[in-house]
Order: structure tokens, then C-alpha cells, then sequence
């Protein structure tokens, strides 16, 4: 089912938490709104599941009014299913009987639901606490228990607002996983929220950045880090370094005195521009310029570092395959970079 948002506004006293956002969003997308905490991205999610009312828009399910100016469909009758923070399972019930809710509330028998529950209890690797309750559980388990509860709904709209947060990072990266690979099976609508710009870059089909209550950028993870629409795009997503370019008379582009390749940039009509230099725009060889190091960490493997080079005003960023010491120099070359648009 598609999801359609018209201009929604929300406003909590005199702050808009959701100011005149617009997208829309196909069947099947797996579609992750990504931003940093306080940008709305929650209060967004409550107005599509109905649990907030909108101040001004419109959303759309399926082509259908669901909140409006004159319309305000429940909760329980949009048909969503919804994984939050919060995760809201039932305390008397033990894990089979809360994954199973969903099929016997909808009228499945008994015997569908255990098997339906089962499956979705493996899929979240919860094999062996079927018979446990909620207040028998960690957090992180918790959290799993709701996730599966949400599969077994099968819904063709599925929210979801950070439902990784609270697992450690090997089960956070599993789940990511069984979550792509539930959503090539299912096919559901998936709208997922979080602040983790990796995981986002991991899962989705297309991402909004938000912030502020706007969309900054709407794109595919590659869209978005290849060609940021604005600095804060740039910098929310992936390592960056945001220095001032030139054009020099003969229509060159030049960072710190020397000519780069801006690719598909757009230039428009002025000759200052604010590049974005990522990772893969740098080389490291005899020819390039003194670079100093400023940070650096280990990833496994490989090195994270950002290097400043004199008459540059934003350190860079440079992946390297050995250590390095921090005030140690570099020979860097910067190859390519992005021109933003926003200031065109
Ligand atoms: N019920 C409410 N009453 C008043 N202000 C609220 C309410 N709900 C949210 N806000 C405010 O609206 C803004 C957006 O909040 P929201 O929870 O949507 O952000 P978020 O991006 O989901 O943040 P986080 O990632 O920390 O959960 C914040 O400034 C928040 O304080």
C-alpha cells in the first residue's frame, strides 16, 4: 500500500515538530526517515499511525484520506503495524501468545497462530523463552518480542521507530538482516525511523533527511551520499570534508590552488562554491600535498583519519590501510569533489 503525506503539519505549542513535510512513498518501498533526536521524525510517525492529529495536510493510505482537515480515521483501523520505542506487549501474556496476538485478534485459529508465531520467534532468534513474560525479559529481547509480534501481523504497512536501538551491535547487524530479508519476502511498506545514518544507508529503498520538522533531501542512499542537496545533508551522511571552491577563467574548478574533477556538480552562474570531498575523491602518493593528521581510528582492517592541509578550512577525510600517528604527515591528493547546490 502506498503512503501519501500532503504538506503535514504538526505543531506542539509554538514549535512545529512536523512542519509542511510532502512525500510520497510506493507500495512495497522500504522507506527510512533519517535525522538527528528532536527532528520530528517520531511525531511523524505517530501522525501516520493515527495517534497524533494533524494541524494542517493530509496523509494518505492506499489513496485513501486518513488524516485530513475533516478526517481523523483511528488507530486501529488503518490497518498498520507498528514496532515504536516503547513496546507495548502485553504483561500477562507469555512471548507465543503475544507474537500470536495479532493472528488471533484477526480471527486466526489457534493452530495457524502458533505456527505463524514460531516461525516469526526463530526469525528474531527467541527460541526457547516462547514461555516467558515481558518482566522475564531484557530490554533488547523485549524488543525483539514486539518486532516479531509486528511480523506476524502481517500488515501491508509496517512503522517502525528505532526497533534496533536497544540491541548490542552484533544483534543490532543480524536483525538488520532478517529485516531485509523479511521485506524482500513480505513486500510491506516499511517506514523506518532512526538517527543511525549507517543503518539507514544499510536498509533503505530511498531515505528522507530530516530536520527541523523538514525534509532536508529525499533519495536513494546512493543519491544521498553522492550528491547531497545541502551542507547538512552532507554532514548527517557519511565522513565529508566542506571546503570553499573557485572557478578560475578558464572554467576549471579549483580546492586550495588545484584543479578537481566536480563530476556531474552543478555549477550555475557564480565562480564560489562549498565542495563536499568524501573518502573516495582523496589519494595518498608521492605527488600530493603535505597533509597532517588530526584523528585517527581503527575500523578492522583498515584506518579512519581526517588529515588538514594548509589553506584548506575543513579537515578531510581519508581511509588508509595502516596505522597512523596523530601530527604525522601525509602526501594527499584531493581528485574529485561535489559542488552543493544549495548555495548555486
Ligand atoms: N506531546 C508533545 N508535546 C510537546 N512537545 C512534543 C511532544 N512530542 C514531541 N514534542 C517535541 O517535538 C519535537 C520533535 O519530537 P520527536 O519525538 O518527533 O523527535 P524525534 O526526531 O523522534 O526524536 P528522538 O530521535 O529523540 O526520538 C521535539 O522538540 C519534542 O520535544
Amino acid at each position: 500500500m502506498s503512503v501519501v503525506i500532503r504538506s503535514a503539519l504538526k505543531t506542539f505549542a509554538d514549535h512545529a515538530a512536523v512542519n509542511k513535510v510532502s512525500a510520497e512513498i510506493p507500495d512495497g518501498e522500504f522507506f527510512v526517515i533519517l535525522g538527528p533526536s528532536g527532528c520530528g521524525k517520531s511525531t511523524l510517525l505517530r501522525l501516520i499511525a493515527g495517534l497524533e492529529t494533524l494541524d494542517d495536510g493530509e496523509i494518505l493510505i492506499d489513496g485513501k484520506t486518513v488524516s485530513g482537515p475533516q478526517t481523523h480515521i483511528s488507530p486501529e483501523d488503518r490497518k498498520i503495524g507498528m514496532v515504536f520505542q516503547s513496546y507495548a506487549l502485553w504483561p500477562h501474556m507469555n512471548v507465543r501468545q503475544n507474537v500470536s496476538f495479532p493472528v488471533t485478534a484477526s480471527g486466526g485459529n489457534a493452530k495457524t497462530a502458533a505456527s505463524i508465531a514460531d516461525a516469526q520467534i526463530k526469525a528474531v532468534s527467541l527460541e526457547g523463552l516462547e514461555g516467558r513474560k515481558p518482566s522475564e525479559l531484557s530490554g533488547g529481547q523485549r524488543q525483539r518480542v514486539a518486532l516479531a509480534r509486528c511480523l506476524a501481523g502481517q500488515s501491508r504497512i509496517i512503522l517502525m521507530d528505532e526497533p534496533l536501538a536497544n540491541l548490542d551491535p552484533h544483534l543490532r547487524n543480524a536483525m538488520e538482516e532478517e529485516l531485509a530479508t523479511f521485506h524482500r519476502m513480505a513486500g510491506a511498506t516499511t517506514l523506518f525511523i532512526t538517527h543511525d545514518q549507517r543503518e539507514g544507508m544499510a536498509l533503505a529503498s530511498h531515505i528522507a533527511v530530516m530536520d527541523d520538522g523538514r525534509f532536508l533531501q529525499v533519495g536513494t542512499p546512493e543519491e544521498i551520499y553522492n550528491r547531497p542537496a545541502t551542507e547538512k545533508v552532507a554532514r548527517f551522511v557519511g565522513r565529508s570534508g566542506i571546503v570553499a571552491a573557485t572557478t578560475d577563467p578558464d572554467g576549471h574548478v579549483m580546492i586550495g590552488g588545484k584543479p578537481v574533477d566536480t563530476g556531474a556538480s552543478a555549477r550555475g552562474s557564480r565562480n564560489m562554491h562549498r565542495a563536499v570531498i568524501r573518502p573516495s575523491d582523496i589519494a595518498i602518493g608521492d605527488d600530493g600535498r603535505d597533509a597532517r593528521v588530526t584523528t585517527v581510528a581503527y575500523r578492522g582492517g583498515s584506518w579512519d583519519a581526517r588529515v588538514a592541509i594548509e589553506g584548506l578550512e575543513d579537515t578531510l577525510p581519508v581511509t588508509v590501510q595502516k596505522r597512523l600517528e596523530i601530527g604525522e604527515t601525509l602526501p594527499v591528493t584531493v581528485n574529485s569533489a561535489w559542488l552543493l547546490p544549495d548555495n548555486l
